[in-house]
């Protein structure tokens, strides 16, 4: 059976004390002791996307360029997804992770202790890599392409899990395009560009995170630096809890949420096609010694028959295309092999 051979001795939640070594970050990319707040803006969706008539729609327009073209992250408001769906959605992921590890491992993502997939629960990663772990539970489901959803592989416990899930992810994907659509006006591009790159059979993953109290905040990462792969993460994080850092102009600053807002970050897929206009930032999660944090990831990709490049309305003699066209597939495998290693895969596409 492909779940016995998972590690249960690595589950975060069961570890007490000092850190295991596993964990510690090497001395020089340990997380930094104190970090300024980022003044992310915040985007009214439903003023965003409005008749333009009294400028609202302009305004947001604005303040959406100017947060991609600086921190490569913006929150957004008045969203169309309800708070009684953002809670259930919430509830059902800390409810996953309370189950006992046994159930847990069920889902595991890990095939027969060495290979994973990328559906599934995983307490850890890349362990041998030689890097360091992080302090985080996870569990990843594709919720798009519909068809190709494996609800085999979703877990029953809580049994509301399959449902809340499908509702809040119709719900994102609606955003999505709207987003997608307001950046492809604000590029002055055909406003479809690129919904239509990133269509119906387009892959979307959803991560729910768990990143229990840990006690030496100084020495691990929640969840280590790095770049989302795809076209655009949309992101809800629990409460106030904080944890999430972007770097800006090597600088480490602050996320915080509002309740009930979401954050959305540009992934390198759309640095691609945006020919680096707006470049995806680094992120990373830092953990709190007192409280637990819960997370929802939506990974929004292109579809993998896509060639990604920089749209051709972006380009002339004096702003060259900045990387070479890769097919998503390819892109995707290169990624995989690079990130084992630290590595962008993206740097070597740039011309
Ligand atoms: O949990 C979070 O806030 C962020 C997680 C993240 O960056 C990711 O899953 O790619
Ligand atoms: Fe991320």
């Amino acid at each position: 059976m492909e779940n016995e051979a998972s590690p249960p001795e690595l589950i975060v939640q069961e570890l007490t004390g000092d850190v295991p070594a596993q964990y510690v970050m090497p001395l020089q990319d340990r997380p930094s002791a104190a970090a300024a707040p980022a003044p992310i803006p915040v985007i009214d969706l439903g003023r965003l996307s409005s008749p333009d008539t009294d400028g609202g729609a302009a305004e947001e327009a604005a303040k959406l360029r100017s947060a991609l073209e600086t921190w490569g992250f913006f929150m957004v408001t008045n969203h169309g997804i309800e708070s009684s769906l953002m809670d259930a959605m919430m509830n059902v992921s800390k409810e996953f992770f309370q189950n006992p590890p046994e159930e847990k491992q069920k889902y595991s993502n890990l095939l027969d202790g060495k290979r994973f997939r990328l559906q599934g629960y995983r307490s850890e990663m890349l362990k041998s890599e030689g890097r360091a772990l992080d302090w985080s539970e996870r569990l990843s489901l594709q919720v798009e392409p519909e068809e190709a959803r494996r609800l085999d592989l979703w877990p029953n416990h809580p049994e509301s899990l399959r449902d809340v899930l499908i509702k809040y992810a119709t719900k994102t994907k609606i955003i999505r395009d709207l987003i997608l659509r307001a950046m492809a006006n604000i590029l002055g591009l055909d406003e479809d560009y690129f919904v239509n790159r990133i269509t119906t059979k387009a892959k979307a993953l959803a991560r729910l995170g768990y990143y229990p109290p840990c006690p030496r905040p100084d020495l691990v990462f929640g969840f280590k630096p790095h770049y989302d792969g795809g076209a655009l993460t949309i992101l809800f994080v629990e409460g106030q809890v904080g944890g999430l850092q972007v770097l800006r102009d090597g600088k480490w600053y602050d996320v915080i949420s509002k309740p009930y807002t979401l954050l959305i970050n540009i992934a390198e897929c759309m640095e691609i096609m945006n020919n680096g206009i707006f470049p995806s930032p680094a992120h990373r999660v830092v953990t709190n010694m007192d409280k637990e944090r819960l997370s929802v990831a939506i990974f929004y990709g292109a579809d993998e028959e896509t060639v990604l490049e920089p749209a051709p309305g972006l380009l002339d003699e004096k702003r060259p295309a900045r990387y070479m066209k890769v097919k998503t597939k390819d892109y995707h495998n290169g990624v995989f092999g690079h990130f084992r290693q630290g590595k962008r895969f993206i740097d070597t596409l740039k011309i």
